[in-house]
């Protein structure tokens, strides 16, 4: 069967890669168990009244066919209408009472399992948006909101249903199983004779239904990572501009197909399970009749007594059926348990370290002492089953930074130069922790010996400190207002305002028809490269961090957005210490410190004059990336 090959195998990017088979393949552990009843524990008064609605529902099951043996023995035989009508009367009532307690029961499941998808929801919200930078540069976008969604409801569903099946199912069978034996225990004992065929039938589908569940699981997310990768503008762009739809559609008909084959073998073996179901009723049925019916020609049986073993028999049924299920049922639901805790178990590998401190108020120095730092590989940040296609890696991967050092004071502004891949990304994202080093120090502080390691401080205080505008700095689907306030929530139209005039923005966004309530689309397509890097520094400047870390655009503007970008910059980063990775020539000739990053370490360090003077390799860029820069105003 297709669902055992490994998929992806043939796809345009599946060479040399293998599937996860790790989550097909997990069993599901008490440790799981535990923790499900844990999370029920905040529930306990509401699950304890839908218990105590739950039993009385099973109790009242045996009711109606008890009334049934007296009908017939006490009214039908002996022709006395008046117990017949007020037996009637009672059947009616029960009815009733039944009816209304499947209402309640049906409102209480419902409040309990709402509130279990909630919790379970926030806590995984709340866990994944915590991770480091790392997890999201390893994880599937489609996978993980899969498993935010279809797992947390699976749980959820599964865990309502178990609670009630199994507490009203048990009942049911110990009441009605009391009631048989006490009207005919050699019937009854027969009949029971053939419910461990339902047992043994709901042992071997429960087996295979869980590793099919879970490899469902899996395919499915498999599906929605391919559509959540290509349907936004940037996957769409690319396919199309490489003409590899046909390609694509070749790689998802193969994961659709491997669900397709997966969905038909559940259904095959759920239909196992059904046939079962149906046999197992039939087969006792025509015993109740064959036995009973040769007790009651024999005398040792009442009519009343047989037709009342027949309904009490159906009445044994469901229950038991719904308890054969329950394996079933509990299998599937813990294998979206544990999806659910295989995200909220990975720990961030970026924390506040127990006792960490805040940073003062006024903290702008910014040191590297012998920083050393490789990226960590994916097992140690990411989850295989989030990967779909999990890569075989090597066992390390290189040090990218290899013993950098350098000291910017306050207020100073070092400008970041160097071939591509030296590293100067990668050191920018160890100042505000979204990595940590692998050996040495990154410290922030006042200046002078007061300097803290950043792994001692508070991630808050952190990134109050710390600003960041990247090349392509990220807009939320929302109003222009609404993505400036990310940076300070109680700030004022007028502080909105002064941002984006300082940020020489202020007269584009005057002219929109909304102005601040214009929605910036998703990802702030909508804005211009150079108008969404003017929104990015209005925000940076709410923030108003002490130190401001910035990636200068690489593609050229034209003159007059050149220049506004280049005013809203010095606005920025007046009297606050930065680190800018230079790509324009007025900025390396400005900066207080140049860092010529190569290999992974300061090559060499100094004022523009002073490097060119020294000759190179900062000569040597400036002639080959800086001397035809066409920054305004600039003349080399
Ligand atoms: N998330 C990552 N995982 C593994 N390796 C990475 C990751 N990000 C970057 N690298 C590697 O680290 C090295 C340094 O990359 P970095 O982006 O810091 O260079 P850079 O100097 O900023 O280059 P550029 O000027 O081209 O942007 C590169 O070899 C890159 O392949």
């Amino acid at each position: 069967m297709s669902g055992t090959r490994p998929a992806g195998m043939g796809g345009p990017m599946g060479r040399g890669y293998r599937i996860d088979r790790s989550a097909v393949d997990a069993k599901v552990s008490r440790k799981t168990l535990r923790r499900v009843a844990g999370i029920a524990v905040p529930h306990r008064g509401l699950i304890g009244v839908f218990l105590f609605f739950t039993v009385l529902d099973a109790a009242i099951t045996v009711v109606n066919p008890l009334l049934v043996v007296h009908i017939i023995n006490d009214g039908i035989r002996e022709r006395d209408g008046s117990t017949i009508a007020w037996l009637a009367g009672a059947m009616v009532l029960t009815a009733l009472v039944d009816a209304s307690f499947t209402v309640i029961n049906g409102w209480l499941s419902s409040r309990i399992g709402e509130g279990l998808i909630y919790d379970l929801r926030t806590q995984v919200f709340a866990h994944v948006q915590r991770m480091s930078l790392a997890f999201f540069t390893r994880t599937q976008t489609g996978a993980l909101v899969s498993r935010l969604n279809n797992d947390v409801m699976g749980a959820q569903r599964a865990f309502t249903s178990v609670l009630s099946s199994v507490v009203s199912n048990s009942i049911s069978v110990v009441v009605v199983g009391i009631a048989m034996l006490a009207l005919s225990w050699q019937v009854t004992l027969v009949c029971l004779a053939t419910f461990p065929l339902l047992f043994l039938a709901s042992r071997w589908v429960g087996n295979r239904l869980a590793g099919l569940t879970r490899e469902q699981m899996d395919g499915n997310a498999a599906l929605g990572n391919v559509m959540t990768e290509r349907f936004n503008v940037g996957g769409a762009l690319l396919l199309t501009l490489f003409g590899r739809h046909a390609d694509e559609d070749r790689t998802y008909a193969e994961r659709a197909d491997r669900v397709r084959d997966l969905g038909v073998r559940i259904t095959l073996v759920g239909r196992v399970f059904t046939a079962a179901l149906l046999l197992v009723p039939a087969l006792a049925t025509a015993l109740v009749y064959g036995i009973g019916g040769g007790l009651v020609v024999s005398g040792a049986l009442s009519l009343g007594a047989l037709v009342g073993l027949a309904t009490l028999l159906l009445r044994l049924l469901g229950p038991l059926q719904g308890l054969s299920n329950v394996r079933v049922d509990v299998m599937t639901a813990l294998v979206s348990f544990d999806r659910v805790f295989e995200v909220t178990d990975l720990p961030s590998m970026v924390q506040d370290r127990p006792g960490a401190t805040d940073l003062p108020a006024g903290a702008a120095a910014v040191e590297f002492d012998d920083v050393w730092f490789r990226y960590p590989l994916a097992e140690e940040v990411s989850l295989a089953s989030l990967e779909t296609l999990a890569r075989p890696e090597g066992s390390a991967n290189p040090d990218v930074l290899r013993g950098l050092s350098f000291r910017a004071e306050p207020g100073q502004m070092v400008a970041l130069v160097g071939p591509s891949g030296a590293g100067k990304t990668t050191l920018t994202h160890l100042v505000a922790r979204l990595y940590d080093v692998t050996g040495g120090a990154v410290r922030i502080g006042t200046g002078g010996e007061d300097m803290s390691d950043v792994r001692d401080v508070t991630l808050d205080s952190l990134h109050r400190t710390v600003g960041y505008v990247t090349q392509d700095a990220h807009m939320f689907h929302d109003t222009i207002a609404a993505n400036l306030r990310y940076a300070r929530p109680d700030a004022t139209d007028d502080d909105l305002w002064s941002a984006l005039e300082a940020a020489q923005i202020a007269p584009m966004v005057a002219g929109l028809s909304d102005g601040l309530d214009t929605v910036v689309g998703d990802r702030g397509y909508r804005l211009s490269g150079g108008e969404r890097q003017r929104l990015a520094i209005a925000r940076l400047l709410l923030k108003a961090p002490p130190v401001v870390v910035l990636d200068e655009a690489t593609a050229h503007l034209d003159s007059e957005s050149e220049h506004a970008v280049q005013e809203a910059l010095s606005r920025a980063l007046e009297g606050r210490t930065s680190l800018v990775i230079a790509h324009r020539l007025s900025t390396i000739r400005d900066a207080d410190q140049i860092l010529v990053v190569d290999g992974g370490r300061v090559a060499q360090s100094g004022t523009h004059e002073e490097l060119l003077a020294a000759g190179g390799l900062y000569a040597d860029l400036y002639r080959t990336q800086f001397l035809d820069d066409v920054s305004p105003g600039v003349s080399p």
